[in-house]
């Protein structure tokens, strides 16, 4: 016997569900946008919720920008959220580095992913080790890529300009120098438009088996990335909605966080995974943007 998928179906549904919570906690890619494209009606669910008094926070396990680089993509969307209501996986890196294992800051970290990791980690006071190894062309160069004393630590996510000579660079530091093995996320893959691709997860497979070490991982859902939340907001857990289409991620971190869970179907999660998966979750919808029906 497949479970329940608890669907929400029509506005009655919503109603119920939007007077049930007061804090609405959104994970991003494959809820609320797709890569460039935002989620139909998402806008519009978000807006509604605003206007009914609702608390809105964004958790994002993509590493990819800074909090202040995701305001600016709300903003493209015509959404206006505060860069302070957003957490990300970046960010909780860089406090837990400062402010968890208090991170020696004489130290450098070496990161692998976009600019987010750089961004987040120096607006902490972490130095951000700019790359100086060569970028090698034959299997002879390999050499000329050493360990680095000054690394205390590689931080690993999404980067989308992966190449051989950072996963050598990070493999050497992480087994040579005791560099900290620390990712930021590793969900296995990304959403984009109706597709998937490689996801943090995926790459940071790679170093997983070269060094045979396991990362300390900072994303959903572990409980770093809420604790940088409620330290943030005073939240009533059982007024509390964690909102997300992946099931070993977002759902996973609301019932770790002991917050009921909204599973969406515009992301990485179809009918059938969810059916089969013993990951339960408290509702599905199937976009975040049928709600905005209560708004029409
Ligand atoms: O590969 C990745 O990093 C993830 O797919 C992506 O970042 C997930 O982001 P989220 O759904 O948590 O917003
Ligand atoms: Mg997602």
């Amino acid at each position: 016997m497949t479970k329940s998928l608890n669907t929400l179906m029509n506005v009655e549904d919503y109603k119920t569900l939007v007077d049930r919570y007061d804090v609405f906690l959104f994970d991003c890619d494959g809820v609320i946008w797709l890569g460039s494209k935002v989620i139909p009606g998402a806008k519009e669910t978000i807006e509604y919720l605003k206007s009914q008094g609702k608390k809105l926070i964004f958790v994002t396990n993509n590493s990819s920008v800074s909090r202040a680089k995701y305001a600016e993509k709300f903003q493209k969307f015509n959404i206006k959220v505060e860069e302070q209501d957003i957490f990300s996986s970046a960010y909780a890196t860089a406090v837990y580095l400062k402010d968890v294992i208090s991170f020696d800051m004489s130290k450098y970290v070496y990161p692998i992913g976009g600019s987010g990791i750089t961004d987040e980690l120096r607006a902490m006071g972490v130095k951000v080790l700019e790359p100086h190894f060569p970028t090698i062309k034959n299997v002879d160069d390999v050499q000329g890529i050493v360990p680095d004393p000054s690394v205390g630590a590689v931080v690993v996510g999404l980067d989308v300009e992966i190449n051989y000579s950072k996963l050598a660079f990070a493999h050497i530091n992480i087994t040579k120098s005791n560099a900290l093995f620390i990712a930021t996320n590793d969900d296995s893959t990304l959403p984009v438009q109706g597709l998937t691709f490689p996801g943090a997860g995926s790459l940071l497979s790679v170093l997983i088996n070269s060094t045979s070490e396991s990362p300390v991982v900072m994303g959903k859902p572990n409980q770093i990335m809420f604790d940088c939340i409620s330290k943030a907001n005073n939240l009533d857990l059982s007024r509390t909605l964690m909102i997300g289409d992946r099931l070993d991620t977002d759902i996973e971190f609301g019932t770790r966080a002991g917050v009921d869970t909204l599973l969406v179907f515009t992301g990485v999660t179809d009918r059938e995974l969810a059916a089969s998966s013993p990951i339960s979750f408290t509702h599905s919808i199937q976009s975040l943007g049928d709600i905005s029906k209560l708004a029409q």
